[in-house]
């Protein structure tokens, strides 16, 4: 009698727990699985005692599950999977539609040894624990992060690298061209006669200017390229990998296509041109600003022949 009644107290305990409470053999047969589990997996202990764990699990990778739980069994001792490494261990829903942008119930699991009374261990348990609160906060910290960082390395304006983070990238560009002896190309560009763009139409018509242009940039140059503002008007680009000829076919499609647009501002047509300096990049340079000082001289060069046309220097 006080055997039952121990027996439907245990059952209560393990019922009522907001933790799922799973027993396995040897084989990763099924022996105890509570109303946590069964609430979250809609399978009834009935229809998963004594059958295999990895039969109603396919996420579960059997070799990998097995692989963990060896010190449990060979060793007595407990084995902790965490969220961090693997977000879940049971492909749950997840029920918190409101607090949570994630869809998937993330877990932290814990399996350890039951030895029999002879000391041996023919069993372990296994607590499934809902991590998805946790998780989700920490996800969106990190996102918040990540946000910030991002943001620190953007121009609000034209949403290309900012001057000191395009720096950055392009230092160890250059160190890498360098190592490699690789072609590559580096761009100033500049709008000409931005300030009577200023002047006649308004700033923010200037920027509006500055914006469009930033979009033909982006639309001309490929991923691996790397495009920023490096001052008002100015844009410097890198396009990796490129012959002269290639490059200067990018200078003059960002050229053409400067030219050919018209940015409307308070119902005014406001028609822009833009130079462009182009140095290939050398060995023999001593740092990454004489690179780039060589392709500013060819802006300059540029600008003095007139405007709207690129120049390149080669080695
Ligand atoms: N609207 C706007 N104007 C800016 C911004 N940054 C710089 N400028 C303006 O850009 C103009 C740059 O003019 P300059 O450097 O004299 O050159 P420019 O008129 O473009 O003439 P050239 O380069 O010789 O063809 C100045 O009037 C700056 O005030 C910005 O973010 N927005």
């Amino acid at each position: 009698m006080e055997e039952l009644s121990r027996q439907h107290w245990l059952h209560d305990l393990l019922s009522s727990v907001e933790v799922g409470i799973v027993v396995l053999d040897r084989d990763f047969k099924v022996e105890v699985w509570n109303q946590f589990m069964e609430n979250h997996s809609n399978l009834r202990p009935s229809q998963i005692v004594g059958k295999s764990l990895f039969q109603h699990f396919p996420e579960i990778e059997q070799d990998w599950l097995m692989l963990k739980a060896e010190p449990v069994f060979n060793l007595k001792s407990p084995v902790f999977l965490i969220w961090e490494q693997r977000p879940y261990l049971f492909k749950f829903g997840c029920n918190r539609p409101i607090t949570s942008e994630l869809d998937v119930m993330y877990q932290n699991v814990t399996l350890f040894p039951l030895s029999s009374l002879t000391g041996n261990v023919e069993r372990m348990c296994m607590l499934v624990y809902d991590v998805t609160d946790q998780a989700s906060s920490r996800l969106n910290i990190e996102g918040l992060n990540n946000q910030l960082t991002e943001m620190s390395r953007v121009d609000g304006l034209t949403q290309l690298y900012n001057r000191r983070y395009w720096q950055e990238r392009f230092q160890s560009l250059y160190r890498l061209a360098k190592r490699r002896e690789s072609a590559n190309i580096a761009v100033m560009l500049d709008i000409d006669h931005f300030k009577a763009v200023n002047d006649n139409y308004g700033h923010q018509a200037g920027d509006k200017v500055i914006q469009t242009l930033a979009q033909i940039i982006k639309k001309q140059v490929r991923e691996t390229d790397l495009a920023g503002r490096y001052g008002g008007e100015e844009f410097a680009i890198i396009l990796a990998d490129a012959s002269g000829d290639g490059a200067m076919q990018v200078a003059e499609r960002i050229r053409k296509a400067a030219e050919a647009t018209e940015v409307t501002h308070d119902g005014q047509s406001i028609r822009f041109t833009v130079s462009l300096g182009l140095a290939e990049f050398s060995s023999a340079f001593a740092n990454e600003m004489q690179w780039l000082d060589i392709a500013d001289q060819a802006l300059y060069e540029a600008k003095e022949n007139g405007r709207n046309q690129a120049i390149l220097r080669t080695r």
